[in-house]
């Protein structure tokens, strides 16, 4: 009988923990995102969170979802998921999983596709009578990446050692 511990947590678990720990970093009041894409040999390839773009100041660009015109923070923000494809460093994510903790717009499912993300694991999918998501599922669903909505274990996984 071997002694290896009955109760680590599963790949979706540490997969979809990274992408919540991602979404940490960011500084949207409103709505915090993570995504983490892996290979089909369940390698970490990269890591994304929505906020704005190199260079553009956290601090100076504005974070209002209700302003008009300029003040708009969704000129500005780039989604996590496209953070984590544009943060990838390494060449191709053919056939690679991502992992999301808010289903993809539709700007981002345009992304996914064109880099041959095949599968997507998301959390909430909050937004889903939205027109952007119904269209991404659309876009995703033609493409013949898989959809599989992330089930979320009894488990409480805590940082603090
Ligand atoms: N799949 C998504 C959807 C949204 N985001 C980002 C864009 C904004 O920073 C925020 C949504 O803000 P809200 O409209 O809820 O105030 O989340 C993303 O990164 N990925
Ligand atoms: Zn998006």
């Amino acid at each position: 009988m071997s002694d290896k511990r009955k109760d680590y947590i599963t790949w979706d678990e540490y997969f979809m923990g990274v992408a919540i720990l991602a979404s940490m970093r960011s500084k949207d009041p409103n709505t915090q995102v993570g995504a983490c894409i892996v290979s089909q040999d369940n390698k970490i390839l990269s890591m994304g969170y929505n906020g704005f773009p190199m260079g553009c100041s956290d601090d100076e660009y504005p974070w209002s979802r209700d302003a008009e015109g300029l003040d708009s923070k969704y000129l500005y923000t780039t989604h996590s998921e496209l953070n984590a494809i544009l943060n990838y460093r390494g060449g191709c994510l053919e056939g690679a999983t991502l992992y999301v903790t808010l289903f993809p717009c539709n700007e981002c499912a345009k992304a996914i596709i064109q880099a041959g993300i095949k599968k997507l694991v998301y959390d909430s999918d909050k937004y889903a009578d939205q027109t952007n998501v119904l269209a991404s599922k659309r876009m995703l669903k033609s493409a013949g990446v898989e959809m599989i909505p992330y089930q979320r274990s009894e488990r409480k996984i805590t940082l603090n050692v």
